[in-house]
């Protein structure tokens, strides 16, 4: 069974945030976006031909026909929407505040389940081909849900939601470092950071059944070369050691918690990862070592944001417009980012 590692405690506020995304609530029970994880070593398995099997080994995501729709009034925030990611394609979603981009990520994460099409992502060593639905009434825990085929996987290495504000544990700066891939014994915490709406927190798309399949836990020496990597090994000395106890929300800026997660992200090394403005209390040249160094570690990302200096890490835009309520035209584009766009952009 797949676990996604939110905490219980967080879940249930997650279902009051949005409750009314329910499938429960739902006129038209086809209206609901179907989420599947497929497992790539059996569909290369599965393929006789060897240049299919590859292509389809290098795919992590695929958006086929997507539309989303608010809860209760229907109201279409993105039309139609179809794409592939693959491999190092790293995808900027831009577009007006309120078009729907952390929606879009939501449902990614099986949290908004209203609209309908289709969301496929392609994990790496799972065991059953198909792996299953996670519809939002599926927030997921270790429980099961009522007419949701369980996934099976057990790749912790697979996908990762990371959103503006980071969700901090209870418990050491090494704690802190190894959730969620190796969080056999961490205290969710509670703070004065609950989810306003955006995804609170560091989110893994894992499982449970077998923790000796998890990746080798990192050891006191590459915990403190990760925070190197990002810029944070000064904090070793300001905490005393990675064994210190705080409560990191209060005692870390946004930035340095930002900073923090994505030491996660080069510790853990999911294949893909959704970044919703992850960077931005960061300064331009910390970004740009952050974005540096996930790419170095070849973890594809697929990031929402502002600012203009994200285009230089990214290949292609994503942009999603305003939705118009009397059409039912797309409401997006996308293109390659090239020198073109860049060049574009800096004469605006
Ligand atoms: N649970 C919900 N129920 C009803 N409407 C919602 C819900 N969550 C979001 N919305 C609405 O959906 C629209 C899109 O919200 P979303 O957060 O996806 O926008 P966004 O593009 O990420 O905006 P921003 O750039 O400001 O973060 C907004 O009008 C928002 O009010």
């Amino acid at each position: 069974m797949i676990t996604v590692l939110i905490p219980p405690m967080y879940a249930g506020e997650f279902d009051d945030i949005l409750d009314n995304s329910s499938s429960k609530d739902l006129s038209d029970p086809s209206e609901e976006i179907n989420l599947v994880y497929y497992d790539v070593k059996s569909l290369t398995l599965l393929e006789s031909n060897g240049s299919m099997a590859m292509d389809q080994c290098q795919k992590l995501l695929d958006i086929e026909n997507l539309t989303l729709l608010t809860p209760k009034s229907k109201t279409a925030l993105i039309w139609d929407l179809s794409l592939e990611i693959y491999e190092k394609d790293h995808l900027l979603v831009t577009g007006p505040s309120g078009s729907g981009k952390t929606s879009l990520l939501r449902a990614l994460a099986g949290l908004w389940s209203t609209g309908r099409g289709k969301i496929t992502f392609y994990v790496k060593g799972a065991e059953d081909h198909l792996l299953g639905a996670a519809p939002l009434e599926a927030t997921p825990s270790q429980d099961t849900y009522p007419g949701v085929e369980q996934p099976k996987s057990k790749d912790s290495r697979g996908i990762f939601f990371l959103p503006q504000r980071p969700y901090m544990v209870l418990g050491t700066l090494r704690q802190q470092l190894l959730y969620p891939t190796w969080a056999e014994d961490v205290i969710p915490m509670t703070d004065g950071d609950k989810p306003d709406g955006t995804l609170p927190f560091l989110m893994g798309v894992s499982t449970s059944e077998n923790e000796g399949e998890n990746p080798r836990k990192p050891t006191t020496d590459d915990i403190i070369q990760v925070l190197e990597d990002v810029r944070l090994g000064y904090i070793l000395s300001r905490f005393n050691s990675l064994d210190s106890t705080y409560e990191w929300s209060s005692v870390l800026s946004l930035g340095e918690q930002q900073r923090l997660a994505f030491a996660r992200l080069l510790l853990s090394k999911p294949n893909l990862v959704l970044l919703d403005e992850s960077t931005s209390a960061l300064d331009e040249a910390n970004e740009a070592h952050l974005y540096q160094q996930i790419e170095a570690a070849g973890i594809t990302y697929v990031s929402i944001g502002h600012r203009r200096t994200l285009y230089g890490y990214h290949n292609r835009l994503l942009h999603i417009s305003a939705a118009d309520p009397n059409s039912t035209q797309r409401n997006w584009y996308i293109e390659p980012i090239n020198q073109d766009t860049m060049y574009n952009l800096s004469k605006l």
